[in-house]
């Protein structure tokens, strides 16, 4: 392959999310989220770890923002916390919450580093899960109301809005399968759940209109393409009903204003319809100004009867290398999904939002990380994402998961994705791992070595 030289303008970045790094669980007025509880219940997360103190970024944020600069981001995505800002998750603003927002922004332009914010990042206010959380619709319409303080708050601040990340995970994780916050079971509850997120989306994209705010609004969805096993019809089926529940599901109401046909109407025969209202769909499919992709894996899918409501499983590609979390390595996805979404979705600007990897990053007596896999992994990702660019895909930056170690969710501490490694025994110290300075030298060039 020639030289790889992205575009002089293109917008390298690493992403974090408020839960995972701030701490601070109960500082300056911050209210109760649904993952302070979830993490505060016995069982739920390994080792019983919580975000209470995180990567203490509540404090440490004019550390970390010197850390950006010396990796030379040019973005940072991250998210802010409903609950720090809005403590009932309506009408009292806590002030203090809102400053925290505004110091870390006034100090990432000083720092000349473009701030991208993605209001929901999973930490829901729980005096909103008191009343259904997502399944009350009303949950919706205070989110539109949340955006609103932060358009007008932020205005002229940030340009790059992101309304929800991985609105399947917050649906499936979280209501179906039990993993995540809150932490209930069962199925047609999360997709009761995922179209309340998919509406609050639109509501927060009409304000944003309505505000006439300089910008760019988008959401971002985990997609992780499905391919067959083999070439049976029954596993292409089987791979596709898989792909149409993680990724269509979510990207057809928001760029064609309607759910898979099929797999909708397997989901009616078999759990009854989740409840809409006219007009929903076109509040959910409002036109937006880009999408914010997070790829990590593939899923290798073959025909398994009876197995679900998709007659499908999941392969597990043991011969094949992986990442601490099990999930394949598989770069070409990456091609794959971009040129999908570009070819049958949408020609807006896309964004990957989050990749990355966790290894078993070790800190030596040098205070060095010598992360050569994570190296190897952006690598082979960045060229995919060349690649897809070349053969024309709107492609405007790449925010690395993650900027530095953190809350891994129900795995806790335990898995290591930062490009800045954390001692979180020893007073949360910061070292730039080996991928951070490999990174550095590829902004700082536009190029990847072939
Ligand atoms: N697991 N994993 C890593 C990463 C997670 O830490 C992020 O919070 C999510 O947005 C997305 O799942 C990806």
């Amino acid at each position: 392959m020639a030289k790889i030289i992205f575009p002089e303008d293109f917008i390298w970045g690493a992403a974090t999310s408020s839960y995972q790094i701030e701490g601070a669980f109960n500082e300056d007025g911050k209210g109760e989220s649904i993952w302070d509880r979830f993490s505060h219940t016995p069982g739920k997360i390994e080792n019983g770890d919580t975000g209470d103190i995180a990567c203490d970024h509540y404090h440490l944020y004019r550390e970390d923002i010197e850390l950006m600069k010396e990796i030379g981001i040019r973005s940072y995505r991250f998210s802010t916390s409903w609950p720090r800002i809005l403590p009932e998750g309506k009408g009292r603003v806590n002030q203090k919450g809102l400053d925290f927002y505004k110091r870390l922004v006034d100090n990432l332009l000083k720092a000349n580093i473009r701030p991208m914010i993605t209001l929901y990042h999973w930490d829901l206010p729980q005096a909103l899960q008191d009343k259904g959380g997502w399944t009350n619709r009303d949950t919706a319409k205070y989110f539109a109301e949340y955006a609103r303080l932060m358009f007008e708050e932020f205005n002229g601040l940030v340009d790059l809005w992101v309304t929800h990340n991985e609105p399947w995970v917050v649906a499936f994780e979280g209501h179906a399968f039990g993993n995540h916050a809150p932490g209930t079971k069962d199925f047609k509850t999360a997709l009761q759940v995922a179209h309340h997120l998919l509406l609050s989306h639109g509501m927060a994209v009409d304000i944003f209109r309505e505000e006439d705010l300089p910008g760019e609004i988008g959401i971002t969805l985990n997609l992780t393409p499905a391919y067959p096993a083999g070439d049976s019809e029954k596993d292409v089926k089987a791979a596709s009903l898989l792909d149409d529940y993680i990724n269509a599901w979510f990207l057809s109401p928001v760029f064609k204003g309607s759910y898979p046909e099929e797999l909708h109407h397997i989901y009616e025969q078999n759990l009854g319809a989740f409840t809409t209202q006219p007009g929903d769909m076109d509040i959910i499919s409002r036109d937006i100004d880009f999408l914010g992709i997070n790829y990590y894996s593939r899923m290798v899918v073959r025909h398994k009867p009876g197995d679900n409501l998709f007659n499908a499983e999941v392969v597990k590609m043991e011969d094949r290398p992986s990442t601490e979390m099990g999930w394949e390595i598989y770069p070409q996805g990456l091609y794959d999904i971009l040129v999908r979404v570009n070819k049958e979705y949408t020609d807006k600007p896309l964004y990957i939002t989050e990749n990355g990897a966790a290894f078993d990053d070790k800190l030596t007596e040098e205070g060095k990380i010598h992360d050569e896999k994570r190296i190897n992994y952006l690598g082979d990702h960045f060229k995919q994402a060349y690649k897809a660019l070349k053969d024309g895909v709107p492609l405007r930056g790449y925010y690395v998961w993650s900027l530095m170690d953190n809350f891994e969710w129900a795995y806790g501490y335990s898995k290591r994705f930062g490009l800045i490694y954390v001692d979180y025994e020893n007073g949360n110290r910061r070292f730039l791992k080996d991928s951070a300075l490999w990174y550095r030298e590829v902004i700082e060039k536009g190029q990847v070595e072939a």
